[in-house]
């Protein structure tokens, strides 16, 4: 199967108009088929040894949800304290995550004993299965991007949190807690850019030729 020259670009569309969200939900629900079809996305990612390794538990419950937000202030004001103070006044203003405006939210985890303890592609390196689950993460960033949902990933959380509000269990690993929601615009450019947090690598300096060499600041 070839890919047309419109879909190619359709690709590249959603790759650069994907955003993380935080505060824009509405709170409109998800049409059951619409989050199938993101699910079944993220479901097809690559895995390594095709062990397929992650879950997505989806969290509507209210109560459920006041839960994490709890948990995430605590865990935001103890995040702040690690800046240095002008660094930590401009965090302090920061919105980092949509728990509560969100209609869904979605804890992905990875079962790193699926399919037994020798997986093919992971006797070397333990960590690929979980990094098999970011690659669901991203399929599903992008296909709800393509359904123009947003999502924003909130990791400003201690995994016991999650592990209590959603009975996950300790040999479970938590990958990532994402909001989920349609939004009412996405903005064209990283929030953390536009309100000078951290600007974007040139790609440029992401690329090296034949050995890796440290990224030179050009200051541009
Ligand atoms: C592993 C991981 C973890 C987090 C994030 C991302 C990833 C990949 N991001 C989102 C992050 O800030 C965002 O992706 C970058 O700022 C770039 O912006 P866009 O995603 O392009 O809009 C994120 N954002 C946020 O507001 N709270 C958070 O806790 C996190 N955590």
């Amino acid at each position: 199967m070839k890919i047309t020259e419109n879909e190619r670009d359709a690709v590249y569309k959603t790759i650069f108009a994907r955003r993380d969200v935080r505060g824009e939900f509405s709170p409109e629900p998800i049409p059951e088929d619409v989050l199938h079809r993101v699910l079944t996305a993220a479901h097809h990612a690559p895995s390594v040894g095709f062990m397929q390794p992650w879950d997505f538990v989806l969290v509507d419950d209210l109560e459920t949800k006041k839960k994490i937000k709890t948990g995430f202030d605590s865990a935001n004001r103890e995040s702040a304290e690690q800046f240095n103070d002008d660094k930590a006044a401009q965090y302090r203003k920061l919105k980092l995550e949509g728990i509560l405006e969100a209609p869904l939210g979605i804890c992905v985890t990875c079962d790193r004993h699926r399919n037994g303890p020798t997986v093919l592609g992971r006797t070397i390196k333990a960590e690929m299965d979980l990094f098999s689950s970011v690659c669901a993460v991203q399929n599903l960033w992008l296909a709800a991007r393509a359904e123009n949902l947003g999502v924003g990933w909130v990791s400003i959380l201690h995994d016991s949190v999650l592990r209590d509000a959603l009975n996950i269990p300790e040999e479970i690993e938590i990958i990532a807690y994402l909001c989920v929601g349609y939004v009412s615009y996405f903005k064209d450019k990283p929030e953390l850019e536009t309100l000078g947090w951290q600007p974007r690598r040139d790609v440029n300096s992401a690329i090296h030729y034949g050995t890796w060499s440290r990224a030179v600041d050009t200051g541009a």
